[in-house]
Formats: C-alpha cells, sequence, structure tokens
C-alpha cells in the first residue's frame, strides 16, 4: 500500500451563510492545495472516515462505528444524492481483515449517509461518483460515545487491513473541529424528537426544510455571538492539529469525551474522523503533515481546518 491522508472540515452553511470575502478566498487558497495533493497523490482508493447526522443512522441501532459496502446520499442542504461509487469487494476485504484483527465491525450492505460524507467527496474530486471509496461512518454525534481509544484502535486496524490490497489509498477524515451546531440530542428530547432519533422516519421536504433552516439560523447567531452555542476554540483546535501533526497519536487515548465535548462543543468529536484517518496512515510508519490550514468561521459554525500528510518514506515527487 502507498498511502495518504487528508483531513477536512464539513460545514452544510458553505455558500450558504458565508463570511467575509478574505476569509472565502484563504479557504479557497487552501482548498486548491488540497486538491493538488490529492491529484498528485493520484489515489485508486480513498476511505473516507464521516460522521452522521441523524439521516443514516438513529437509535434503534447506533453502532460506534460502521462499514459500508454500498452506499447511497440522502442530498441533504443540497449536497449531492444518490449511489456513491463504493469498491465493494476493497469494502469487503478491509472489513474482514478488521474483524480479524479483534475490532467489532458493524457492516452496511447500503448505508445511508449525508453531507458528512458526501461534501469531502465533492471538494476533492468534484463528485460521489468519481473515484473508487470504502465510507466509514464514525459516530460523532449521538451519545454515548465510547473512548478515542477505540477510534484509534479502528484506524490502525483498517489501515492494516488496507495494506493488504496492493492499492495507492488515501485515507480522509471528514468533520470538526470544534463547533456546536444544533444537533438535536436523544437525552431529555421531548417525545416527538425522541421518536424521530430513535426510529429515523425519512423526513418530508417541508420537515427537512424548516431543519435546514434552523441550522442555517443558527449559524447567523453564532457569527452574531448572540448564542448558547459553546464557541469554536482555536487554541484546542491547533492542540489538535499540533497532536496530529507531531505523529503523537498515542496522546490521544488520554482524551476523555467530557474534555473534547467541554473545549470543543457538542461536535467536537467529529475529530474522531481524523484521528482514525491518521491513525490508518500511521500504520505504514513515520508520515509528514504537508499541508496545515486553520479558521475559526462561526458564520460555517466551524473550526475549520483542512491538512494533508504523506509517508515520510513517500518520494517527494509521489507526495
Ligand atoms: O446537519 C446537521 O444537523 C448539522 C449540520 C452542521 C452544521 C455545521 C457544521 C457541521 O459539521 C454540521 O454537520
Ligand atoms: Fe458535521
Amino acid at each position: 500500500m502507498i498511502a495518504a491522508a487528508v483531513g477536512l472540515s464539513h460545514s452544510p452553511l458553505i455558500g450558504k451563510n458565508d463570511p467575509a470575502p478574505g476569509v472565502i478566498a484563504a479557504v479557497d487558497a487552501a482548498m486548491h492545495e488540497v486538491r493538488a495533493f490529492v491529484s498528485a497523490f493520484h489515489p485508486d482508493l480513498v476511505v473516507l472516515y464521516a460522521p452522521d447526522h441523524y439521516n443514516g443512522f438513529f437509535y434503534k441501532e447506533m453502532p460506534p462505528f460502521c462499514l459500508a459496502t454500498e452506499a447511497n446520499a440522502v442530498g441533504d442542504f443540497g449536497s449531492a444524492a444518490g449511489p456513491l461509487s463504493v469498491d465493494t469487494d476493497a469494502a469487503r476485504a478491509i472489513a474482514l481483515g478488521v474483524l480479524e484483527r479483534g475490532v467489532d465491525l458493524t457492516i452496511s450492505a447500503r448505508m445511508t449517509v449525508d453531507h458528512g460524507f458526501v461534501q469531502p467527496l465533492e471538494v476533492l474530486f468534484g463528485g460521489i461518483d468519481r473515484v473508487p471509496v470504502v465510507p466509514v461512518f464514525v459516530n460523532g454525534v449521538a451519545t454515548p460515545l465510547g473512548p478515542i481509544s477505540r477510534i484509534r484502535a479502528l484506524g490502525t486496524a483498517i489501515g492494516e487491513a488496507a495494506a493488504e490490497l496492493d492499492r495507492r489509498v488515501l485515507f480522509v477524515g471528514s468533520g470538526g473541529l470544534s463547533h456546536d451546531p444544533p444537533v438535536p440530542v436523544l437525552d431529555g428530547a421531548p417525545p416527538r424528537v425522541a421518536d424521530a432519533l430513535i426510529e429515523g422516519r425519512p423526513p418530508t421536504p417541508e420537515q427537512r426544510a424548516r431543519g435546514e433552516q434552523r441550522v442555517v439560523q443558527a449559524g447567523r447567531d453564532y457569527a452574531a455571538g448572540s448564542t448558547a452555542m459553546i464557541p469554536i476554540n482555536p487554541t484546542w483546535d491547533n492542540l489538535v492539529l499540533d497532536t496530529l501533526a507531531g505523529g503523537r497519536l498515542d496522546d490521544v487515548d488520554s482524551w476523555s469525551v467530557e474534555w473534547m465535548g467541554a473545549e470543543g462543543g457538542g461536535s467536537a468529536h467529529e475529530v474522531r474522523t481524523w484521528i482514525a484517518a491518521f491513525a490508518s496512515l500511521a500504520t505504514i510508519g513515520e508520515y509528514r503533515m504537508t499541508s496545515r490550514f486553520y479558521q475559526a468561521i462561526p458564520e460555517w459554525i466551524a473550526g475549520f481546518a483542512a491538512a494533508t500528510a504523506a509517508a515520510t518514506s513517500l518520494p517527494e515527487a509521489a507526495r
């Protein structure tokens, strides 16, 4: 296996509630750099770690993580809908390899995914059907959340299993860093909300539009500073990036769920996807973070980060 990694924040508010032009220009430049890295690396397989926002996974059964052998996008917030180009054979082989390594992986033969998966595929590849992909859901919102050490173990097992495939694999983590969008919470929810979170009946177009408008409004409130949401925390976000850049992945095992939520807000747990992606990359040996972008963007409800990493042993021309 030849491997590289990308971590990329997502936000459905991009293009809907935009920050100042200078911020947009800086993000555009960073995205240009990440795309250049990806096209130079030229992956023939993408292992995509992403969370879900109650579009595909519900409390009727809520796995801590789940690998898909096929997947369909719902098209929330105007993102692409329809089937992802899942490499089913690679997905099955990796799933078996992970189980053999003692990590109790859940499998989906028809995963429903949302903007968490779709946005990085659109940003990096221009669509959801452009590159063979193995989608891996990592729960980052639905409590209870287990210890981070198990997410690192998942990333390690997937990296080792993927290494048996003889492919050029790009590991992508989608989400984070600190942010506190208005995602519903089961604990204490009124019966109608609790029922929706448990059963997962598809919302009507009107219900979906209302929910999305609520998130857009939350972005406006977050940017105006008049909100009960936990603020974006650049200090914590840079600690996360420093840890990944330094290859100190065993540090994350001591990060508690409570500490992460207090520092980074209710959706800070989306950084689990980054930890999985970098743990996968780390299975091939030392890596180097080759680019790193960070900007707090309250309009998007995102401590917005983008980073690329490649094996130190990979020749410069192939990075
Ligand atoms: O769909 C939702 O309910 C939440 C949407 C959402 C908003 C801001 C940042 C995110 O990472 C995100 O996912
Ligand atoms: Fe998210």
